[in-house]
């Protein structure tokens, strides 16, 4: 259970200098749409939740609110800013470092942000990168396109070296945008930054297209790419739809969550099934996978399959799971191990059947967020440099139900959010597919 320590944010220092955004705070009261920087936002919604931890109301856990503070502890014209993006891609990750940028230059009147190439690797020597000098021109348009202007990386690096180069470009702050890895990546970079007696803050705004960082409304670039995967679906229905026996079987990113199968499923309600890594499932016997589909498609004529990458890895054999340079696990592929056995089962079975197969893989994470993600990246951008300028440190900026709050990165990092089997979110998935509660 999530305690108040776990909630407690660091900071650098007092915040002594006046924010030039002051004024525009104007008498700002707590409201259904805002947050002062006094008040604290409550961790349970619930009434059961709340009543259960027998708190008083000062005691009951409680996220530090996002927002601009009245003082700072920056001074921005002496200020230094680096950014970088690390892991896979993710729709909006130039709209946060436009945003960045904007938000600094423009309002708080920092003159000198650089951005480094290539994820962590991009702070190391050996590997010769230059840093890129961040201005509002250079940044003006790149969210037109999709990636990172700053490049990205997997690996592991070394936080003592990513820490020396933070000294010799005298960095006062570092923006890290990236998943797990690049969070559990930052605290080390705040270990060191710690030991060797520096002032540094270390931001984080959370990516992940999987959207399996707990405690946090979807992740920027979610929604980007759940819309790009029903494109898939719908066209994987058209295909079924038009073949004797047709299967449209769709494998989606969602190494341990499946979250972009269920939402890009509800979006279009096409799908007769779908498979995440979180609900195991039979494959053989009567009441199986591959029996239950095909009588659907003797049913009905077709059907559709939804699976994320991460789903049924226990029916994988003979292949150890590999290993990215990250140390992530690299699953075998279940949609090709699904086609060939659904092909078997029904030639087995005399059943007729065409199955067409889509994998859009890195389809739908490179493309340019949406609008609606291109406001959510502005927003935790405007959030993050915020938080920074107010010295607060080994934080990650996020919507927590609707407020942008501050949470530390321990507890980013704690847990990984999933679907839960047992949800609403998986309730709506089996409501609109029609399919079993489970595959025994
Ligand atoms: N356990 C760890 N401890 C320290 N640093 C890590 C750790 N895991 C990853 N990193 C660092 O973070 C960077 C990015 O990690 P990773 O490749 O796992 O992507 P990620 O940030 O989790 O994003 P994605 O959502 O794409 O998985 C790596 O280059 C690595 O240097
Ligand atoms: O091939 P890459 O670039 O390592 O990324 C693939 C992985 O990235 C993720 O989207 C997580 O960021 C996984 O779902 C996917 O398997
Ligand atoms: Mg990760």
């Amino acid at each position: 259970m999530v305690s108040q320590e776990d909630l407690a944010v660091r900071t650098l220092g007092p915040c002594r200098i006046d924010s030039p955004l002051a004024a525009r705070l104007g008498e700002r009261q707590t409201t259904q749409h805002s947050v002062v920087e006094e008040d604290r936002i409550l961790f349970d919604d619930t009434i059961s939740m709340v009543g259960g931890r027998g708190l008083p109301i000062d005691q009951l856990p409680s996220l530090e609110p996002g927002g601009p503070r009245k003082q700072i502890y920056f001074d921005p014209a002496k200020t230094r800013v680096g950014i970088v993006t690390c892991g896979g891609l993710c729709p909006g990750l130039n709209d946060v470092i436009r945003g960045l940028v904007l938000e600094l230059s423009r309002h708080y009147g920092v003159r000198r942000i650089v951005g480094f190439r290539n994820g962590y690797r991009g702070f190391i020597p050996r590997y010769g990168e230059d840093v890129l000098d961040l201005t509002p021109e250079v940044v003006m348009d790149i969210d037109d396109e999709g990636g990172t202007i700053l490049g990205t990386s997997r690996g592991e690096q070394d936080a003592e070296e990513v820490v020396d180069a933070l000294e010799r470009l005298g960095i006062n702050i570092l923006f890290v945008i990236g998943g797990d890895g690049t969070i559990r990546g930052a605290m080390d970079v705040v270990r060191v930054i710690g030991e060797r007696g520096l002032k540094v803050a270390v931001v984080g705004i959370p990516k992940t297209i999987d959207n399996d960082i707990p405690y946090i409304d979807q992740s920027f670039g979610f929604q980007t790419a759940m819309a790009e995967a029903t494109k898939s679906i719908h066209a994987a229905s058209v295909e079924a739809r038009s073949a004797p026996g047709g299967i449209g079987l769709v494998k989606l990113m969602g190494r341990h969550s499946g979250f972009i199968a269920c939402y890009s499923t509800l979006a279009k309600d096409d799908a007769d099934y779908v498979l995440i890594p979180e609900v195991p499932f039979a494959l053989d016997g009567e009441r199986g996978f591959l029996e239950h589909l095909r009588r659907r498609v003797e049913d009905r004529g077709h059907a559709v399959v939804v699976v994320a990458e991460g789903a049924g890895q226990e029916h994988i054999q003979g292949e150890e799971p590999g290993r990215d340079a990250s140390g992530n696990i690299r699953f075998g592929d279940i949609g090709r191990l699904l086609r060939r056995l659904v092909v078997d089962h029904f030639d087995a079975h005399g059943t007729e059947t065409n199955v067409r197969y889509f994998d859009p893989s890195y389809a739908i994470r490179s493309v340019p967020a949406n609008p609606f993600d291109s406001a959510y990246c502005l927003r935790l951008a405007h959030a993050a440099v915020h938080a920074a300028m107010a010295g607060r440190t080994e934080v990650i900026v996020a919507r927590r139900r609707r407020r942008f709050v501050h949470m530390p990165m321990p507890l980013a990092v704690s847990r990984r959010n999933h679907v839960d089997p047992m949800g609403d979110l998986w309730l709506s998935v089996l409501e609109a597919t029609g399919q079993p509660v489970r595959f025994e």
